[in-house]
């Protein structure tokens, strides 16, 4: 057979495999669906339609194409027909297995990845403490769990990547039986020229996107992967809402009554029968030691979660008849560590009612004592605070906050007083800046207090340990009693002040005359 006839003879394998592949590599849905589950193993059918929507185009190329080729390679030899089945059969057994051991390797990759981040970010955050302890490189014990960490990573890289050599070496040694038996067929004269560059055509045509499949079933376990989470976080029931909410608060009373309440998943209460009221204009001061149930107050308030047992009700009305919107309308929540946008100070207490007059934004900053940080910045109003509020200190993005909160006009307030370390100024600041918050008749304010200063201006400090109500009163009160001992225990831990600093300071606030300061 001259070259030239053989050339000719294979013009239509080649057509027919051309076609196919444009048929094919235009066909989407269903047959993508089914070749995504041989693909994705375990991943199930509705997760295989989502993909196949997404990556279905490649993953029906890679799959469907090899499928026609086979059918095509049929009508020339039957026997490298049968071999290309075989080789597709152990290369999807060998893929299932590699998406498998894949996908409990990423799970561990996952958990690694995101510890390693948090650990740099700790590392990062925790730079000025590290620094003054001659320690910019981190504690041996902040990089022990590090390197443990990457390790893990490490680890978890490999066997991840493992089985898809196995996958590799089946397509591999598939071409290697394929040329054989191609060679065989035509020095046997089973086949001529013609029939075995056109079975080698399409042999390459066969295996190549199969090939393809090692890259596209990474992206679909990766999709998989997150499709699982966004499921998971989806299925986390919701809060009941009622079928008939209370659209409307008249007062601004915060009541606790008897509640008893454990975190989903909690071995035991956070808080138990904890009762306490704060009348509408009042401000309550929490305290307690760590762990004690204060932020779950506040959490409780806000309905972050439901009770367990007992009541919190807000203006008279339990907080789960009322509406979410009606009650998080009323509710502005201030916490320790104040997130900002690199936006301009406007912007940012704009964010609390983007309609605000400039007049109402200068009384929030004034009453916030925001009004003297602006003074000083550059461009006033206009300045940007940077990254997350960087270029303002802690004291002074929680005063944005508490300035946001009198902006959104919120009737109740929720603050946890920023327990780091404050100059002077900024501590008197926001002290002064919560007493405003609460000098409103119809704002009702609690704060989880970290300063003698704070506890001294509230109307009650409520006392809390192991999520019960120890000692609740005002704060002359609480000063003749043994609570005044627990609020100096636990302020002074979080502050570094000795506690009788503290008590002093707590008792110079109350009976100023005492100390001859009047
Ligand atoms: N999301 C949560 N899931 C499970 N348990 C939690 C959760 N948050 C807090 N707890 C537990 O509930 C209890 C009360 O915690 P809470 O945060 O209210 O205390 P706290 O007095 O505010 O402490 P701190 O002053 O350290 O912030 C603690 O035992 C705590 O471990």
């Amino acid at each position: 057979m001259s070259a030239l006839s053989a050339a000719a003879g294979i013009v239509p394998y080649i057509a027919a495999a051309q076609i196919a592949r444009i048929l094919l590599e235009h066909t989407s849905g269903a047959v993508g669906a089914v070749w995504t589950w041989v693909a994705v193993g375990a991943g199930g059918a509705a997760d295989a339609a989502n993909l196949a929507v997404t990556i279905g185009g490649p993953v029906i190329t890679s799959t469907l194409l090899p499928a026609t080729v086979v059918v095509v390679t049929l009508a020339v030899d039957w026997r490298v027909a049968v071999l290309l089945c075989v080789i597709a059969l152990l290369a999807a057994s060998a893929l299932r297995h590699a998406a498998k051991v894949a996908a409990e390797a990423e799970v561990e990759l996952e958990r690694a990845a995101a510890e390693v981040a948090v650990r740099a970010i700790e590392l990062g955050q925790a730079q000025p403490v590290l620094r003054a302890a001659d320690q910019a490189e981190g504690t041996p014990r902040m990089n022990a769990a590090l390197e443990d960490h990457r390790d893990t990573y490490r680890d978890g890289m490999d066997r991840a990547r493992r089985p898809f050599f196995l996958y590799t070496a089946v397509i591999a040694c598939g071409f290697a039986a394929v040329l054989g038996l191609i060679a065989w067929l035509l020095l046997s004269g089973h086949a001529g020229v013609a029939e075995a560059i056109a079975l080698l055509v399409l042999a390459t045509r066969f295996l190549q996107p199969l090939g393809n499949l090692i890259d596209l079933i990474g992206a679909l376990r990766a999709m998989t992967n997150k499709i699982a989470r966004i499921e998971e976080l989806l299925a986390s029931p919701a809060l009941p809402v009622p079928a008939d909410p209370v659209r409307r608060i008249d007062g601004a009373d915060v009541e606790l009554s008897d509640v008893t309440f454990t975190y989903p998943g909690g071995d035991a209460p956070a808080l138990r029968a904890v009762s306490m009221r704060c009348p509408s204009g009042t401000t309550a001061a929490l305290v307690g030691p760590s762990g004690s149930g204060k932020t779950t107050v506040t959490r409780l308030v806000a309905r972050f979660f439901d009770v367990d047992a007992g009541q919190v009700c807000v203006g008279g009305i339990d907080v789960r008849e009322l509406g979410p919107e009606t009650l998080l309308d009323q509710i502005a929540i201030i916490f320790q560590d104040v997130y900002l946008f690199d936006d301009t100070i406007e912007n940012n207490l704009r964010l609390a009612r983007p309609e605000a007059t400039w007049d109402e934004l200068r009384e929030a900053a004034r009453a916030a004592r925001l009004d003297e940080v602006i003074k000083r910045l550059p461009d006033a109003w206009n300045t940007r605070v940077g990254e997350a509020g960087a270029q303002l200190s802690g004291g002074e993005r929680q005063r944005v906050a508490i300035a946001r909160a009198i902006l959104k006009q919120a009737r109740i307030v929720l603050v946890d007083e920023a327990s780091s370390a404050l100059d002077p100024e900024n501590e008197a600041a926001i002290t002064q800046a919560i007493v405003n918050l609460g000098a409103d008749p119809g704002r009702t304010v609690i704060v989880i207090a970290h300063r003698p200063a704070t506890l001294a201006a509230a109307d009650q400090v409520v006392s809390l340990d192991a999520g019960e109500v120890t000692e609740a009163g005002s704060p002359d009160d609480l000063l003749r009693t043994d609570g005044i001992h627990l609020v100096a225990a636990d302020t002074a831990a979080r502050t570094s002040v000795r506690p009788v600093y503290i008590v002093e300071t707590f008792a110079r606030f109350l009976h100023p005359g005492a100390f001859g300061e009047e």
